[in-house]
Protein backbone atom coordinates (compact mmCIF):
# COMPACT_ATOMS: atom_id res chain seq x y z
CA UNK A 1 0.00 0.00 0.00
CA UNK A 2 1.25 3.55 -0.83
CA UNK A 3 3.52 4.66 1.99
CA UNK A 4 1.81 7.66 2.01
CA UNK A 5 -1.21 6.15 4.00
CA UNK A 6 0.50 4.59 6.79
CA UNK A 7 -0.74 7.63 8.96
CA UNK A 8 -3.95 6.20 11.35
CA UNK A 9 -5.61 9.70 11.68
CA UNK A 10 -6.22 9.29 8.03
CA UNK A 11 -8.15 6.05 8.47
CA UNK A 12 -11.58 5.99 10.44
CA UNK A 13 -14.27 3.11 11.42
CA UNK A 14 -16.58 2.59 8.63
CA UNK A 15 -18.30 -0.81 9.90
CA UNK A 16 -18.11 -4.74 10.86
CA UNK A 17 -19.82 -7.37 10.12
CA UNK A 18 -19.60 -10.83 11.47
CA UNK A 19 -15.84 -11.71 10.61
CA UNK A 20 -14.57 -8.46 9.24
CA UNK A 21 -13.96 -4.81 10.27
CA UNK A 22 -13.88 -2.23 8.00
CA UNK A 23 -11.57 1.16 8.33
CA UNK A 24 -11.65 3.44 5.64
CA UNK A 25 -9.25 6.13 4.20
CA UNK A 26 -10.31 9.66 4.37
CA UNK A 27 -8.72 11.27 1.56
CA UNK A 28 -6.40 14.24 3.41
CA UNK A 29 -7.87 17.69 3.50
CA UNK A 30 -5.40 19.00 1.13
CA UNK A 31 -6.86 16.22 -1.65
CA UNK A 32 -10.41 17.34 -0.93
CA UNK A 33 -9.78 21.19 -0.78
CA UNK A 34 -8.38 20.25 -4.57
CA UNK A 35 -11.31 18.55 -6.09
CA UNK A 36 -13.35 21.41 -5.03
CA UNK A 37 -11.29 23.70 -6.57
CA UNK A 38 -11.42 21.63 -9.85
CA UNK A 39 -15.02 21.80 -9.99
CA UNK A 40 -15.08 25.67 -9.71
CA UNK A 41 -12.38 25.60 -12.00
CA UNK A 42 -14.31 23.54 -14.18
CA UNK A 43 -17.35 25.30 -13.89
CA UNK A 44 -15.51 28.87 -14.58
CA UNK A 45 -13.46 27.81 -17.38
CA UNK A 46 -15.52 25.10 -19.31
CA UNK A 47 -18.90 25.24 -18.57
CA UNK A 48 -19.09 29.18 -18.40
CA UNK A 49 -17.71 29.41 -21.72
CA UNK A 50 -19.88 26.40 -23.29
CA UNK A 51 -22.98 27.52 -21.52
CA UNK A 52 -22.71 31.47 -21.02
CA UNK A 53 -22.03 33.57 -17.96
CA UNK A 54 -25.50 33.86 -16.57
CA UNK A 55 -26.43 30.06 -16.41
CA UNK A 56 -23.63 28.95 -14.59
CA UNK A 57 -23.02 30.13 -11.30
CA UNK A 58 -19.48 28.11 -10.14
CA UNK A 59 -19.26 29.12 -6.12
CA UNK A 60 -16.49 29.20 -4.11
CA UNK A 61 -14.21 26.70 -1.62
CA UNK A 62 -15.02 27.77 1.48
CA UNK A 63 -13.52 26.57 4.79
CA UNK A 64 -15.91 25.74 7.50
CA UNK A 65 -15.09 25.33 11.45
CA UNK A 66 -15.16 21.48 12.06
CA UNK A 67 -17.76 22.07 15.05
CA UNK A 68 -20.01 23.67 12.93
CA UNK A 69 -19.56 21.20 10.06
CA UNK A 70 -20.28 18.09 12.92
CA UNK A 71 -23.69 19.86 14.06
CA UNK A 72 -25.32 20.77 10.66
CA UNK A 73 -24.31 16.85 9.97
CA UNK A 74 -26.19 15.97 13.14
CA UNK A 75 -29.28 18.29 12.63
CA UNK A 76 -29.85 17.38 8.73
CA UNK A 77 -29.30 13.53 9.08
CA UNK A 78 -33.51 13.15 9.66
CA UNK A 79 -34.33 14.79 6.68
CA UNK A 80 -32.02 12.83 4.22
CA UNK A 81 -33.87 10.34 2.09
CA UNK A 82 -32.93 6.48 3.42
CA UNK A 83 -31.71 6.20 -0.03
CA UNK A 84 -29.10 8.34 0.18
CA UNK A 85 -27.58 7.60 3.86
CA UNK A 86 -25.19 5.46 3.06
CA UNK A 87 -22.95 8.55 2.29
CA UNK A 88 -21.30 9.91 4.51
CA UNK A 89 -20.86 13.76 4.94
CA UNK A 90 -17.24 15.06 5.21
CA UNK A 91 -16.73 16.40 8.50
CA UNK A 92 -13.26 15.89 8.58
CA UNK A 93 -11.59 18.34 5.71
CA UNK A 94 -13.66 21.86 6.69
CA UNK A 95 -13.73 22.23 3.34
CA UNK A 96 -16.63 22.57 1.41
CA UNK A 97 -18.29 24.72 -1.71
CA UNK A 98 -20.56 27.65 -1.63
CA UNK A 99 -22.98 28.27 -4.10
CA UNK A 100 -25.93 30.61 -4.38
CA UNK A 101 -28.84 29.04 -3.65
CA UNK A 102 -30.72 28.80 -7.34
CA UNK A 103 -34.04 27.92 -6.09
CA UNK A 104 -33.92 31.85 -5.72
CA UNK A 105 -33.74 34.51 -8.67
CA UNK A 106 -30.29 34.82 -9.73
CA UNK A 107 -31.00 38.14 -11.56
CA UNK A 108 -31.80 40.12 -8.53
CA UNK A 109 -29.31 40.75 -5.62
CA UNK A 110 -31.90 41.87 -3.10
CA UNK A 111 -33.04 39.90 -0.52
CA UNK A 112 -36.22 38.37 -2.03
CA UNK A 113 -39.81 39.26 -0.08
CA UNK A 114 -41.68 38.12 -2.99
CA UNK A 115 -42.76 34.63 -3.14
CA UNK A 116 -40.40 32.34 -5.44
CA UNK A 117 -41.47 28.94 -7.65
CA UNK A 118 -38.72 27.23 -8.89
CA UNK A 119 -38.75 23.93 -11.17
CA UNK A 120 -35.71 22.15 -11.24
CA UNK A 121 -35.35 19.96 -14.45
CA UNK A 122 -33.12 16.94 -15.21
CA UNK A 123 -33.50 16.49 -19.13
CA UNK A 124 -31.23 13.88 -19.89
CA UNK A 125 -29.64 12.86 -22.73
CA UNK A 126 -31.38 14.84 -25.84
CA UNK A 127 -29.85 13.08 -28.57
CA UNK A 128 -29.92 9.70 -30.48
CA UNK A 129 -26.24 8.84 -32.08
CA UNK A 130 -25.61 8.65 -34.86
CA UNK A 131 -21.75 6.96 -34.56
CA UNK A 132 -20.88 4.52 -37.07
CA UNK A 133 -19.74 2.62 -33.82
CA UNK A 134 -23.22 1.91 -32.76
CA UNK A 135 -23.52 -1.78 -32.53
CA UNK A 136 -26.89 -2.10 -32.27
CA UNK A 137 -29.21 -0.32 -34.87
CA UNK A 138 -31.64 0.31 -32.16
CA UNK A 139 -29.47 2.48 -30.45
CA UNK A 140 -29.94 4.82 -34.02
CA UNK A 141 -33.95 4.82 -33.36
CA UNK A 142 -34.70 4.81 -29.42
CA UNK A 143 -32.82 7.17 -27.13
CA UNK A 144 -30.91 6.00 -24.35
CA UNK A 145 -33.77 7.47 -21.64
CA UNK A 146 -36.06 5.66 -22.94
CA UNK A 147 -34.89 2.67 -23.29
CA UNK A 148 -33.13 2.84 -19.51
CA UNK A 149 -36.71 3.56 -18.21
CA UNK A 150 -37.49 -0.54 -18.88
CA UNK A 151 -34.45 -0.99 -16.67
CA UNK A 152 -35.16 1.19 -14.01
CA UNK A 153 -38.30 0.15 -13.72
CA UNK A 154 -37.15 -3.78 -13.55
CA UNK A 155 -34.56 -3.12 -11.13
CA UNK A 156 -36.99 -0.74 -8.54
CA UNK A 157 -35.67 2.35 -8.98
CA UNK A 158 -38.80 3.49 -9.98
CA UNK A 159 -42.41 2.44 -10.35
CA UNK A 160 -43.31 3.09 -13.88
CA UNK A 161 -42.10 3.96 -17.12
CA UNK A 162 -42.50 7.48 -17.90
CA UNK A 163 -44.22 8.95 -21.48
CA UNK A 164 -40.96 11.46 -21.03
CA UNK A 165 -38.37 11.75 -23.91
CA UNK A 166 -35.43 13.78 -23.64
CA UNK A 167 -35.93 14.62 -27.65
CA UNK A 168 -39.30 15.76 -27.18
CA UNK A 169 -38.01 18.82 -24.58
CA UNK A 170 -35.05 19.52 -26.85
CA UNK A 171 -37.30 19.42 -30.11
CA UNK A 172 -38.01 23.32 -29.51
CA UNK A 173 -41.58 22.19 -30.80
CA UNK A 174 -44.26 23.65 -28.26
CA UNK A 175 -46.71 20.73 -28.60
CA UNK A 176 -43.70 18.21 -28.27
CA UNK A 177 -42.29 20.45 -25.30
CA UNK A 178 -45.74 20.65 -23.29
CA UNK A 179 -46.27 17.38 -24.22
CA UNK A 180 -42.94 16.21 -22.61
CA UNK A 181 -42.80 18.46 -19.74
CA UNK A 182 -47.34 17.30 -18.91
CA UNK A 183 -45.08 13.38 -18.71
CA UNK A 184 -42.96 14.94 -16.10
CA UNK A 185 -45.58 16.00 -14.31
CA UNK A 186 -47.21 13.04 -14.20
CA UNK A 187 -44.04 10.84 -13.42
CA UNK A 188 -41.56 13.07 -11.92
CA UNK A 189 -39.01 10.51 -11.01
CA UNK A 190 -35.82 12.54 -10.14
CA UNK A 191 -36.27 14.56 -13.75
CA UNK A 192 -38.53 17.06 -11.97
CA UNK A 193 -38.82 19.26 -8.51
CA UNK A 194 -40.89 22.01 -7.94
CA UNK A 195 -40.17 23.93 -4.60
CA UNK A 196 -42.33 27.16 -3.34
CA UNK A 197 -40.26 29.22 -1.45
CA UNK A 198 -37.52 26.96 -1.27
CA UNK A 199 -39.62 23.99 0.09
CA UNK A 200 -40.36 20.77 -2.41
CA UNK A 201 -43.90 20.83 -3.29
CA UNK A 202 -43.50 18.37 -6.01
CA UNK A 203 -41.50 15.67 -7.00
CA UNK A 204 -39.95 13.08 -5.27
CA UNK A 205 -37.82 13.31 -2.20
CA UNK A 206 -37.04 9.94 -2.33
CA UNK A 207 -37.63 7.07 -4.60
CA UNK A 208 -40.06 5.66 -2.19
CA UNK A 209 -41.74 8.46 -1.21
CA UNK A 210 -43.06 10.35 -4.66
CA UNK A 211 -45.84 13.62 -4.46
CA UNK A 212 -48.11 13.64 -7.94
CA UNK A 213 -50.97 15.25 -6.52
CA UNK A 214 -52.16 17.75 -8.88
CA UNK A 215 -55.19 18.90 -7.37
CA UNK A 216 -52.81 19.50 -4.00
CA UNK A 217 -49.94 21.16 -6.96
CA UNK A 218 -52.69 23.28 -8.29
CA UNK A 219 -53.21 24.58 -4.85
CA UNK A 220 -49.99 25.79 -4.24
CA UNK A 221 -49.47 27.70 -8.16
CA UNK A 222 -53.07 28.85 -8.24
CA UNK A 223 -52.01 32.01 -6.42
CA UNK A 224 -48.84 32.28 -8.70
CA UNK A 225 -50.98 31.95 -12.00
CA UNK A 226 -54.55 33.49 -11.09
CA UNK A 227 -53.33 35.80 -8.54
CA UNK A 228 -56.70 37.58 -8.19
CA UNK A 229 -59.23 36.11 -9.53
CA UNK A 230 -61.15 33.78 -7.90
CA UNK A 231 -61.18 30.47 -10.20
CA UNK A 232 -63.45 27.77 -8.83
CA UNK A 233 -61.28 24.36 -7.56
CA UNK A 234 -61.80 21.65 -8.61
CA UNK A 235 -60.08 19.57 -11.95
CA UNK A 236 -60.77 22.17 -14.46
CA UNK A 237 -59.03 24.89 -12.05
CA UNK A 238 -56.50 22.12 -11.68
CA UNK A 239 -55.87 21.96 -15.91
CA UNK A 240 -55.52 25.22 -16.21
CA UNK A 241 -53.25 26.04 -13.53
CA UNK A 242 -51.07 23.00 -14.78
CA UNK A 243 -51.60 24.24 -18.25
CA UNK A 244 -50.47 28.02 -17.39
CA UNK A 245 -47.14 26.12 -15.27
CA UNK A 246 -46.76 24.00 -18.72
CA UNK A 247 -46.79 27.35 -21.06
CA UNK A 248 -44.51 29.59 -18.97
CA UNK A 249 -41.98 26.95 -18.54
CA UNK A 250 -41.91 26.12 -22.15
CA UNK A 251 -41.42 30.15 -22.92
CA UNK A 252 -38.98 30.50 -20.35
CA UNK A 253 -36.83 27.06 -22.02
CA UNK A 254 -37.08 29.05 -25.63
CA UNK A 255 -35.89 32.05 -24.36
CA UNK A 256 -32.58 33.47 -23.87
CA UNK A 257 -30.04 35.29 -25.58
CA UNK A 258 -26.93 34.98 -23.23
CA UNK A 259 -23.46 34.69 -24.75
CA UNK A 260 -22.01 31.17 -25.01
CA UNK A 261 -19.27 29.46 -27.00
CA UNK A 262 -21.30 26.40 -27.80
CA UNK A 263 -21.79 27.89 -31.44
CA UNK A 264 -17.90 26.49 -31.72
CA UNK A 265 -19.16 22.92 -31.12
CA UNK A 266 -22.24 23.12 -34.09
CA UNK A 267 -21.77 19.53 -35.33
CA UNK A 268 -22.09 19.15 -39.03
CA UNK A 269 -25.41 17.25 -40.69
CA UNK A 270 -23.98 14.23 -41.05
CA UNK A 271 -23.28 14.01 -37.22
CA UNK A 272 -26.69 14.30 -35.91
CA UNK A 273 -28.66 11.43 -35.20
CA UNK A 274 -32.40 11.31 -35.82
CA UNK A 275 -35.16 14.27 -34.61
CA UNK A 276 -37.18 11.85 -32.83
CA UNK A 277 -37.32 8.82 -30.70
CA UNK A 278 -39.63 5.72 -31.68
CA UNK A 279 -40.45 5.14 -28.29
CA UNK A 280 -41.49 8.68 -27.47
CA UNK A 281 -45.39 8.22 -27.09
CA UNK A 282 -46.21 11.74 -28.94
CA UNK A 283 -44.05 10.23 -31.81
CA UNK A 284 -46.01 6.85 -31.84
CA UNK A 285 -49.03 8.59 -32.02
CA UNK A 286 -48.19 11.13 -35.01
CA UNK A 287 -46.95 7.63 -36.53
CA UNK A 288 -50.24 6.08 -35.79
CA UNK A 289 -52.09 8.81 -37.42
CA UNK A 290 -50.10 8.58 -40.41
CA UNK A 291 -48.78 11.98 -39.93
CA UNK A 292 -44.87 12.57 -40.83
CA UNK A 293 -42.14 13.30 -38.45
CA UNK A 294 -41.66 16.69 -36.90
CA UNK A 295 -39.19 19.22 -37.80
CA UNK A 296 -35.85 18.80 -36.78
CA UNK A 297 -34.85 20.75 -33.97
CA UNK A 298 -36.21 24.30 -33.90
CA UNK A 299 -34.19 25.74 -30.49
CA UNK A 300 -33.50 29.29 -30.79
CA UNK A 301 -29.44 29.14 -30.37
CA UNK A 302 -29.15 31.45 -27.70
CA UNK A 303 -31.55 29.08 -25.02
CA UNK A 304 -29.86 27.18 -22.30
CA UNK A 305 -31.43 24.04 -23.65
CA UNK A 306 -29.54 24.35 -27.47
CA UNK A 307 -26.23 25.08 -25.58
CA UNK A 308 -26.62 22.18 -22.81
CA UNK A 309 -27.50 19.96 -26.26
CA UNK A 310 -24.04 21.40 -28.54
CA UNK A 311 -22.05 20.24 -24.98
CA UNK A 312 -24.02 16.94 -24.36
CA UNK A 313 -22.64 16.30 -28.81
CA UNK A 314 -19.18 16.31 -27.78
CA UNK A 315 -20.00 12.91 -27.08
CA UNK A 316 -19.40 11.96 -30.89
CA UNK A 317 -18.28 8.53 -30.75
CA UNK A 318 -21.01 7.09 -28.42
CA UNK A 319 -19.39 5.20 -25.62
CA UNK A 320 -18.65 2.28 -28.29
CA UNK A 321 -16.70 4.10 -30.09
CA UNK A 322 -15.27 5.67 -27.00
CA UNK A 323 -14.10 2.72 -24.62
CA UNK A 324 -11.28 1.53 -27.04
CA UNK A 325 -9.72 5.29 -27.00
CA UNK A 326 -10.49 4.91 -22.90
CA UNK A 327 -8.01 1.66 -23.40
CA UNK A 328 -5.52 3.10 -25.55
CA UNK A 329 -5.15 5.97 -22.88
CA UNK A 330 -4.77 3.43 -20.00
CA UNK A 331 -2.61 1.10 -21.68
CA UNK A 332 -0.02 4.50 -21.73
CA UNK A 333 -1.01 5.26 -18.23
CA UNK A 334 -0.01 2.21 -17.01
CA UNK A 335 3.59 2.06 -18.44
CA UNK A 336 3.96 5.58 -17.90
CA UNK A 337 1.93 6.34 -14.76
CA UNK A 338 3.33 9.52 -13.98
CA UNK A 339 1.61 11.00 -17.16
CA UNK A 340 -0.71 11.11 -15.50
CA UNK A 341 -0.92 14.88 -14.41
CA UNK A 342 0.62 16.03 -17.69
CA UNK A 343 -2.47 14.51 -19.07
CA UNK A 344 -4.74 16.59 -17.32
CA UNK A 345 -6.88 13.62 -16.16
CA UNK A 346 -7.67 15.02 -12.90
CA UNK A 347 -7.22 18.93 -13.79
CA UNK A 348 -6.17 21.45 -14.02
CA UNK A 349 -8.94 22.39 -15.65
CA UNK A 350 -8.04 25.74 -17.36
CA UNK A 351 -8.06 27.46 -20.36
CA UNK A 352 -5.38 25.03 -22.15
CA UNK A 353 -7.88 22.14 -20.96
CA UNK A 354 -10.81 23.95 -22.56
CA UNK A 355 -8.86 24.68 -25.85
CA UNK A 356 -8.71 21.12 -26.68
CA UNK A 357 -12.26 20.45 -25.89
CA UNK A 358 -12.92 22.27 -29.39
CA UNK A 359 -11.09 19.62 -31.17
CA UNK A 360 -14.03 18.15 -32.90
CA UNK A 361 -12.26 15.80 -35.40
CA UNK A 362 -12.94 12.19 -35.69
CA UNK A 363 -10.36 10.89 -37.65
CA UNK A 364 -8.61 8.39 -35.70
CA UNK A 365 -4.46 8.98 -35.99
CA UNK A 366 -3.44 6.45 -33.57
CA UNK A 367 -2.42 8.64 -31.23
CA UNK A 368 -2.94 8.45 -27.19
CA UNK A 369 -3.28 12.51 -28.11
CA UNK A 370 -6.23 12.05 -30.02
CA UNK A 371 -7.64 9.31 -27.59
CA UNK A 372 -7.48 11.50 -24.59
CA UNK A 373 -9.34 14.67 -26.90
CA UNK A 374 -11.97 11.82 -27.27
CA UNK A 375 -12.11 10.83 -23.74
CA UNK A 376 -12.11 14.34 -21.87
CA UNK A 377 -15.27 15.30 -24.86
CA UNK A 378 -16.56 12.04 -23.50
CA UNK A 379 -16.37 13.60 -19.78
CA UNK A 380 -17.58 16.63 -20.60
CA UNK A 381 -20.44 15.33 -22.42
CA UNK A 382 -21.68 12.84 -19.72
CA UNK A 383 -21.22 15.92 -17.23
CA UNK A 384 -24.28 18.17 -20.00
CA UNK A 385 -26.10 14.80 -19.81
CA UNK A 386 -26.35 14.68 -16.40
CA UNK A 387 -27.05 18.54 -15.09
CA UNK A 388 -29.82 20.13 -13.74
CA UNK A 389 -32.05 23.72 -14.80
CA UNK A 390 -33.40 25.16 -12.19
CA UNK A 391 -36.03 28.12 -13.31
CA UNK A 392 -36.71 30.51 -10.61
CA UNK A 393 -40.33 32.83 -11.08
CA UNK A 394 -41.29 35.58 -9.14
CA UNK A 395 -44.93 37.29 -9.98
CA UNK A 396 -44.20 41.11 -11.04
CA UNK A 397 -46.24 43.92 -10.00
CA UNK A 398 -48.20 44.66 -12.53
CA UNK A 399 -46.85 48.39 -12.86
CA UNK A 400 -43.02 47.24 -12.56
CA UNK A 401 -42.20 47.62 -15.79
CA UNK A 402 -38.98 50.23 -15.66
CA UNK A 403 -36.26 47.39 -14.01
CA UNK A 404 -34.42 45.09 -17.10
CA UNK A 405 -35.18 42.04 -15.54
CA UNK A 406 -36.63 38.89 -17.76
CA UNK A 407 -39.69 38.69 -17.58
CA UNK A 408 -42.52 35.97 -19.08
CA UNK A 409 -46.41 36.69 -19.14
CA UNK A 410 -49.00 34.07 -18.50
CA UNK A 411 -52.22 34.43 -19.22
CA UNK A 412 -53.01 36.23 -15.85
CA UNK A 413 -49.82 37.40 -14.40
CA UNK A 414 -45.86 38.15 -15.14
CA UNK A 415 -42.90 36.60 -13.69
CA UNK A 416 -39.56 37.90 -13.53
CA UNK A 417 -37.25 34.70 -14.05
CA UNK A 418 -33.81 33.37 -13.88
CA UNK A 419 -32.60 29.74 -15.33
CA UNK A 420 -29.09 28.34 -13.76
CA UNK A 421 -27.77 25.22 -14.26
CA UNK A 422 -26.85 22.28 -11.79
CA UNK A 423 -24.47 19.66 -11.11
CA UNK A 424 -22.16 20.72 -13.73
CA UNK A 425 -18.73 18.35 -12.09
CA UNK A 426 -16.83 16.74 -14.47
CA UNK A 427 -17.49 13.21 -14.69
CA UNK A 428 -15.14 11.15 -13.30
CA UNK A 429 -12.14 9.54 -15.93
CA UNK A 430 -12.89 6.24 -13.95
CA UNK A 431 -16.67 6.53 -14.69
CA UNK A 432 -15.81 5.22 -18.10
CA UNK A 433 -15.75 1.27 -17.79
CA UNK A 434 -19.09 1.30 -15.83
CA UNK A 435 -20.77 3.55 -18.87
CA UNK A 436 -19.65 0.91 -20.92
CA UNK A 437 -21.20 -1.94 -18.95
CA UNK A 438 -24.10 -0.07 -18.41
CA UNK A 439 -24.94 1.28 -22.27
CA UNK A 440 -24.48 -2.67 -23.25
CA UNK A 441 -26.83 -3.64 -20.58
CA UNK A 442 -29.68 -1.12 -20.94
CA UNK A 443 -29.84 -2.03 -24.83
CA UNK A 444 -29.47 -5.60 -24.11
CA UNK A 445 -32.57 -5.52 -22.00
CA UNK A 446 -34.83 -3.40 -23.88
CA UNK A 447 -34.24 -5.42 -26.99
CA UNK A 448 -35.11 -8.81 -24.84
CA UNK A 449 -37.92 -7.63 -23.35
CA UNK A 450 -39.54 -4.40 -25.20
CA UNK A 451 -38.02 -4.65 -28.81
CA UNK A 452 -38.89 -8.43 -28.50
CA UNK A 453 -42.25 -8.00 -27.68
CA UNK A 454 -43.17 -5.05 -30.41
CA UNK A 455 -41.66 -7.33 -32.89
CA UNK A 456 -43.82 -9.97 -31.95
CA UNK A 457 -46.63 -7.53 -32.40
CA UNK A 458 -45.55 -6.25 -35.71
CA UNK A 459 -44.66 -9.53 -37.48
CA UNK A 460 -48.88 -10.90 -36.35
CA UNK A 461 -49.89 -7.41 -37.51
CA UNK A 462 -47.84 -7.52 -40.55
CA UNK A 463 -49.61 -11.76 -41.43
CA UNK A 464 -52.83 -10.04 -40.86
CA UNK A 465 -52.47 -7.83 -43.31
CA UNK A 466 -51.12 -10.52 -45.59
CA UNK A 467 -53.85 -12.39 -45.01
CA UNK A 468 -56.32 -9.63 -46.00
CA UNK A 469 -54.40 -8.69 -49.15
CA UNK A 470 -55.00 -12.63 -49.99
CA UNK A 471 -58.52 -12.22 -49.31
CA UNK A 472 -58.90 -9.16 -51.10
CA UNK A 473 -56.71 -10.76 -54.33
CA UNK A 474 -59.13 -13.75 -54.35
CA UNK A 475 -61.90 -11.71 -54.53
O1 LIG B 1 -26.08 6.81 -15.89
P1 LIG B 1 -27.42 7.42 -15.67
O2 LIG B 1 -28.01 7.99 -16.91
O3 LIG B 1 -28.35 6.50 -14.95
O4 LIG B 1 -27.25 8.71 -14.72
C1 LIG B 1 -26.98 8.65 -13.32
C2 LIG B 1 -28.17 9.27 -12.59
O5 LIG B 1 -29.27 8.42 -12.75
P2 LIG B 1 -30.57 8.79 -13.62
O6 LIG B 1 -30.45 8.02 -14.90
O7 LIG B 1 -30.58 10.26 -13.83
O8 LIG B 1 -31.72 8.29 -12.81
C3 LIG B 1 -27.89 9.40 -11.11
O9 LIG B 1 -29.01 10.05 -10.53
P3 LIG B 1 -29.55 9.60 -9.09
O10 LIG B 1 -28.40 9.82 -8.16
O11 LIG B 1 -29.94 8.16 -9.22
O12 LIG B 1 -30.72 10.51 -8.81
C4 LIG B 1 -26.64 10.24 -10.86
O13 LIG B 1 -26.88 11.57 -11.32
C5 LIG B 1 -25.44 9.64 -11.58
O14 LIG B 1 -24.36 10.55 -11.48
P4 LIG B 1 -23.16 10.30 -10.45
O15 LIG B 1 -22.64 8.93 -10.78
O16 LIG B 1 -23.81 10.42 -9.11
O17 LIG B 1 -22.22 11.41 -10.76
C6 LIG B 1 -25.73 9.46 -13.05
O18 LIG B 1 -24.64 8.72 -13.59
P5 LIG B 1 -23.74 9.20 -14.82
O19 LIG B 1 -24.04 8.27 -15.90
O20 LIG B 1 -24.14 10.61 -15.17
O21 LIG B 1 -22.36 9.11 -14.31
N1 LIG C 1 -27.00 25.75 -5.57
C1 LIG C 1 -28.14 25.12 -5.33
N2 LIG C 1 -29.25 25.82 -5.07
C2 LIG C 1 -30.42 25.19 -4.81
N3 LIG C 1 -30.57 23.87 -4.79
C3 LIG C 1 -29.50 23.12 -5.05
C4 LIG C 1 -28.22 23.69 -5.34
N4 LIG C 1 -27.34 22.69 -5.57
C5 LIG C 1 -28.03 21.55 -5.43
N5 LIG C 1 -29.32 21.78 -5.12
C6 LIG C 1 -30.39 20.78 -4.87
O1 LIG C 1 -29.77 19.58 -4.40
C7 LIG C 1 -30.00 18.49 -5.29
C8 LIG C 1 -28.75 17.62 -5.41
O2 LIG C 1 -27.67 18.40 -5.92
P1 LIG C 1 -26.70 17.88 -7.06
O3 LIG C 1 -27.53 17.42 -8.21
O4 LIG C 1 -25.69 18.92 -7.32
O5 LIG C 1 -26.07 16.63 -6.31
P2 LIG C 1 -25.34 15.36 -6.92
O6 LIG C 1 -24.91 14.52 -5.79
O7 LIG C 1 -24.33 15.80 -7.89
O8 LIG C 1 -26.57 14.66 -7.64
P3 LIG C 1 -26.58 13.51 -8.78
O9 LIG C 1 -26.97 12.26 -8.07
O10 LIG C 1 -27.69 13.97 -9.73
O11 LIG C 1 -25.25 13.46 -9.46
C9 LIG C 1 -30.40 19.13 -6.62
O12 LIG C 1 -31.23 18.27 -7.36
C10 LIG C 1 -31.12 20.41 -6.16
O13 LIG C 1 -32.48 20.14 -5.86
Amino acid sequence: MDEGKMDENEWRYHGEGNKSLVVAHAQTSEEIFQHLQNIVDFGKNVMKEFLGENYVHCGEVVQLPLDFVKQLCLKIQCERPESRCDKDLDTLSGYALCLPNLARLQTYQFAERRPILCVEIKPKCGFIPSSSYVTHELKHRVCRYCMHQHLKVATGKWKQISKYCPLDLYSGNKQRMYFALKSLLQEAQNNLKIFKNGELIYGCKDARSPMADWSELAHHLKPFFFPSNGLASGPHCTRAVIRELVRVITRVLLSGSDKGRAGALRSGPGLRGPPVCEASPFSRSLRCQGKNTPERSGLPKGCLLYKTLQVQMLDLLDIEGLYPLYRRVERYLEEFPEERKTLQIDGPYDEAFYQRLLDLSTEDDGTVAFALTKVQQYRVAMTAKDCSIMIALSPCLQDASSDQRPVVPSSRSRFAFSVSVLDLDLKPYESIPHQYKLDSKIVNYYLKTVHAKDATVMSTRFKESEDCTLVLHKV
